[in-house]
């Protein structure tokens, strides 16, 4: 599935304009969405793609955009309470959430009183009721779920979601969401949604930002000769994959 979709990669002087158009993209995506299927389901990362998302909050998206159609899940949630610190539902609560009037029975945070296991196994229960009743959708091509949007972030070491170099979660081939107790990045218990189903998504976005980013950015879009392969570097999206890079992270290709 990979290499199939349209992939188009956009770059911008600054993070300030990645925002601006990110936001634009959205509220686009959205509109498009609401008028197909009356509904969008959009999944967050945590990490820096939250404050990228800024814009959205404000005019003219927080007034335009029809966020009472809105679904929202996470591709990735660290296994803590959901107002500590290290929690991508907070962040994403306190970045965009309480700022915009998503019903609040249509975002869905992981069951923070559960383990990771647990937690991953009841992740995937909810999102197979949710197509069950067509809220998401369901890719013809792979059978596993279509969400509408993926906004996706990508670590300097090329991990997304919480998938990371070298880890057999990558080859995940099964299941929808899954769980590591091992991750390299703390906080280590985590969830995360598998390759078979972000690849899935109708739409993916990586939103890279910092010249931090550019090594892992150039294995993925350049012409890289390395030997190992990142897990960015296996993103693809059903019908339309775009890479959203300021000039820092664009700075090595
Ligand atoms: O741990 C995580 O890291 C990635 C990348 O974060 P960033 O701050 O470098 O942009 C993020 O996409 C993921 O959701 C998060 O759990």
């Amino acid at each position: 599935m990979a290499g199939q979709c349209q992939k188009k990669v956009e770059k911008f002087q600054t993070e300030e304009e990645v925002a601006v158009r990110l936001a634009k993209y959205t509220a686009d995506l959205s509109a498009k969405f609401v008028k197909e299927r009356g509904a969008f389901t959009v999944v967050l990362s945590g990490g820096s793609l939250i404050y990228t998302l800024r814009k959205l909050a404000e005019e003219p998206y927080k007034f335009m955009v029809e966020w009472e159609k809105w679904h929202v899940f996470w591709v990735d949630e660290r296994v803590v309470k959901r107002d500590h610190a290290d929690s991508n539902y907070k962040l994403a609560l306190e970045g965009l959430l309480c700022k915009v009037p998503i019903p609040p029975g249509q975002v869905y945070a992981i069951n923070d009183t559960l383990s990771a296991e647990g937690a991953a196994e009841d992740y995937e229960t909810c999102l197979k009721h949710l197509v069950e009743r067509n809220v998401i959708a369901t890719s013809k091509a792979t059978g596993f779920p279509k969400f509408d949007l993926m906004l996706l972030g990508m670590g300097p070491d090329g991990h997304l979601a919480s998938l990371f170099p070298g880890h057999s979660l990558c080859n995940e081939k099964t299941k929808w969401v899954t769980h590591i107790t091992d991750s390299p990045k703390p906080p280590p218990e985590r969830i995360t949604f598998t390759f078979p189903v972000i690849n899935s998504a109708a739409y993916n976005a990586m939103v890279v930002t910092g010249d931090d980013k550019a090594d892992a950015v150039q294995r993925a879009l350049g012409n890289s000769q390395h030997p190992d392969t990142l897990p960015v570097q296996s993103l693809a999206a059903e019908d339309e994959l775009t890479w959203f890079l300021d000039q820092g992270a664009a700075s090595k290709l």
